[in-house]
């Protein structure tokens, strides 16, 4: 049987409008998932789970400028709104929010920055110089526009992005944002690579040999749940067998505060919490995954 047309969001593209439809609804509660669109299964995780939580879901799709270092990257970031406004209707989105860049940045590069500090010149900002100053710089921007005002607030943020997550809370605690971050977990393939909008830039031998980043995780994850030594040689070595896929970083660090945890013996079995934090490149498309341990 043909399952009932699910209903199209409404999508406005200024702050006014988004902040008139907030205020005609007056929602009890309202979920928040910031997007930069190329929507995938990953994303519908985000809007189902905002979709139980509240009573209204609203979404914003805009690739930020700002947080990419990389003017190629920005350039090529895939963009399709029509493809993603049918995702957010499947899963129950309200209200797409889709600005222009001048809507967002009304008054130019903004002259007062928000500085992501040592965490965020660390593994991901270390690669991507600026990236997490200019995400903040966005984030607080949205967080502003999607506030109700009143009843719950709650954002959501995928797990994939463990960097990005710790950051986020961290603004929110540092500047008392009323607002509640939700953490969803990763959505990944079959074959257990994390979806990413950047993995429709793969070729299929390109996202066939980006499976290593899952083997290195399950390597390391399995001895770490039979305390064993973890040896983290031996996943750089499974990258070593990968020649297309070059690695940035495989670290095991605190789950809280993202500092890497030190190993006072290669023998030392493993005991306590980490998280393994891993970033590669395939063919110049840069992946990022984690998992607790
Ligand atoms: N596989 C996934 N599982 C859970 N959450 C995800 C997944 N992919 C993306 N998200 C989350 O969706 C939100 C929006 O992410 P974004 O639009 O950058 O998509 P993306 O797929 O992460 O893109 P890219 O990896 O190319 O930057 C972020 O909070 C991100 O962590
Ligand atoms: C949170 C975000 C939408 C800010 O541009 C982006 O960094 C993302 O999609 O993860
Ligand atoms: N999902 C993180 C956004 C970025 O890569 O810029």
């Amino acid at each position: 049987m043909k399952s009932p047309a699910a209903k199209s969001p409404q999508v406005l593209t200024t702050r006014a409008e988004l902040r008139a439809a907030i205020r005609a609804a007056a929602p009890a509660s309202l979920g928040f998932v910031p997007t930069m669109g190329a929507l995938h299964s990953g994303h519908e995780q985000l809007f189902r789970q905002a979709r139980e939580e509240n009573e209204l879901v609203v979404i914003s799709i805009f690739v930020n400028e700002l947080q990419f270092n990389d003017q190629q990257d920005y350039q090529r970031y895939p963009r399709d709104l029509q493809a993603d406004v049918q995702v957010a209707a499947r899963a129950g989105v309200d209200l797409v929010f889709a600005p222009a860049p001048q809507e967002v940045y009304h008054a130019g590069t903004p002259l007062i920055r928000l500085d992501s500090g040592a965490l965020g010149r660390m593994y991901e900002g270390a690669s991507r110089p600026g990236h997490f100053d200019g995400m903040l710089a966005v984030v607080a921007k949205l967080l502003h526009y999607a506030d109700p005002g009143q009843g719950h607030y709650r954002a959501y943020f995928g797990q994939k992005d463990a960097q990005q997550l710790v950051l986020v809370r961290r603004m929110v605690a540092d500047l008392d944002y009323p607002v509640q971050i939700r953490a969803v977990p990763i959505v990944r393939t079959a074959q257990g690579l994390a979806l990413s909008s950047r993995n429709a830039l793969l070729s299929q031998r390109q996202a066939s040999a980006a499976l290593v980043i899952h083997r290195a995780i399950e390597l390391i994850a399995g001895r770490a749940a039979r305390h064993e030594p973890l040896y983290l040689e031996d996943a750089v070595g499974l990258f070593q067998m990968e020649p297309e896929v070059e690695l940035d970083y495989f670290v095991v660090v605190d789950p809280d505060t993202l500092q890497e945890l030190a190993f006072n013996c290669q023998d030392t079995p493993f005991t306590g919490q980490g998280l393994i934090l891993v970033a590669a490149t395939v063919g110049g498309v840069r992946l990022i995954d984690n998992q607790p341990i």
